[in-house]
């Protein structure tokens, strides 16, 4: 099995240890031979695989354990324990033989020389990997072509726009035409058109190279243009790991009706009236606002809202549809993903 994979994640762990000072100067003196310590688990026992080819949207909160466990996964940290396989190596041990077949995209970092020109830096990156001429030459023309880099190659980095500057990452990213492709948030603030055109170059590499691609992203419109499934993490776990498409339907793909009440009401006031239907009753900020989460059905709307109105005095109501934005955010909120 594990063969067949381009990243195999068996059970992988990485502790961290946090320390803490004790206070006053007598604790500073104690501190200096012992220091008190934690220790954090930032990727707890996590698995997951992914074949070649495919894209992977890689997500979860802050401080979820996603920069922990992709480090490991490009052998910049070792783990704590667990196996990882990436391209039928192992990251940390065969790390020089390893980088030669990735490309690694950090939003917040460059791998470009700041104050030289785009294609000089593409020119000592062919070096660094060792690319040949022609195949240089029949890969990145047609890269430098469709991210529309060509007139910004003479130019320092240093005088690009953030737009132009991760355009030029992304084909650094790809000189040596890597099987895998870790982009983490490759789009961050860049404008719409950019960021359209970054997807639309991502996907067609996917395709023309079946390029694997793991992107880690806060901008779930990126993953639902480019990836069918996504791996969610949260407190160093893996709490969802399959399709978009399942998880809108798992989390009820459908409607939320707004209710702004004349009066304070409570859940069980509004379980009683839905009675025979499913509906899934949120609070809202205040004790008169109610959401409930129904089926995306107008039969089933309306006649939730009759039953309502009949027997409450409502100010407002609202229906609106349920983006996957929210569907995250609710599974951010619980932790977990409904069964
Ligand atoms: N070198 C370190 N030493 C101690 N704790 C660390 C270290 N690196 C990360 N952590 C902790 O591990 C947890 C996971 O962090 P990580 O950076 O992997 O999260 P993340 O999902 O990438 O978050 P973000 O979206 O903010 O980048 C956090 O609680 C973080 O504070």
């Amino acid at each position: 099995m594990k063969e067949n994979q381009m990243i195999y994640v068996n059970n992988l762990r990485k502790d961290f240890k946090s320390y803490s000072s004790r206070s006053g100067l007598k604790g500073a003196f104690r501190d200096l031979f012992t220091r008190n310590y934690k220790i954090l688990s930032a990727v707890d026992g996590i698995s997951f695989n992914v074949k070649p080819g495919e894209m992977v949207g890689y997500i979860g909160e802050n401080g979820a354990g996603k920069s922990t466990s992709i480090k490991m996964l490009t052998g910049i940290l070792t783990p704590t324990s667990g196996e990882v396989i990436v391209n039928g190596m192992n990251p940390h041990k065969e790390r020089e033989e390893f980088v030669r077949t990735i490309g690694v995209v950090f939003g917040q970092r460059s791998q470009l020389w700041w104050d030289i020109a785009v294609q000089e830096s593409f020119r000592l990156l062919k070096k660094v990997y060792r690319v040949s001429d022609e195949d240089y030459a029949s890969h990145m023309e047609h890269v430098i072509d469709t991210l529309d880099i060509a007139p910004l190659l003479d130019k320092p980095v240093r005088k690009l726009s953030l737009g132009q500057r991760m355009r030029c990452e992304l084909a650094a990213a790809l000189i040596h035409n890597p099987p895998l492709l870790f982009l983490d948030e490759p789009t961050i603030g860049l404008d719409v058109l950019v960021k359209n055109k970054i997807r639309t170059f991502l996907k067609e590499i996917n395709e023309r190279y079946n390029t694997t691609i793991l992107l880690t992203t806060h901008d779930l419109q990126d993953i639902e243009a480019l990836c069918e499934r996504v791996v969610m993490l949260d407190q160093g776990k893996v709490i969802y790991d399959g399709s978009i498409n399942d998880l809108r339907a798992r989390w009820m793909e459908g409607k939320e009706i707004h209710f702004q009440f004349k009066r304070e009401v409570e859940k069980d006031e509004l379980t009683k009236l839905s009675n025979g239907i499913t509906v899934d009753w949120q609070p809202g900020k205040r004790k008169d606002l109610w959401i409930g989460h129904v089926e995306d059905n107008d039969e089933v709307i309306s006649d939730i809202i009759a039953r309502v109105v009949n027997e409450l005095k409502i100010i407002d109501v609202n229906i609106k549809s349920i983006t996957t934005e929210e569907i995250v955010r609710n599974i951010y909120e619980e932790g977990a993903v409904r069964e």
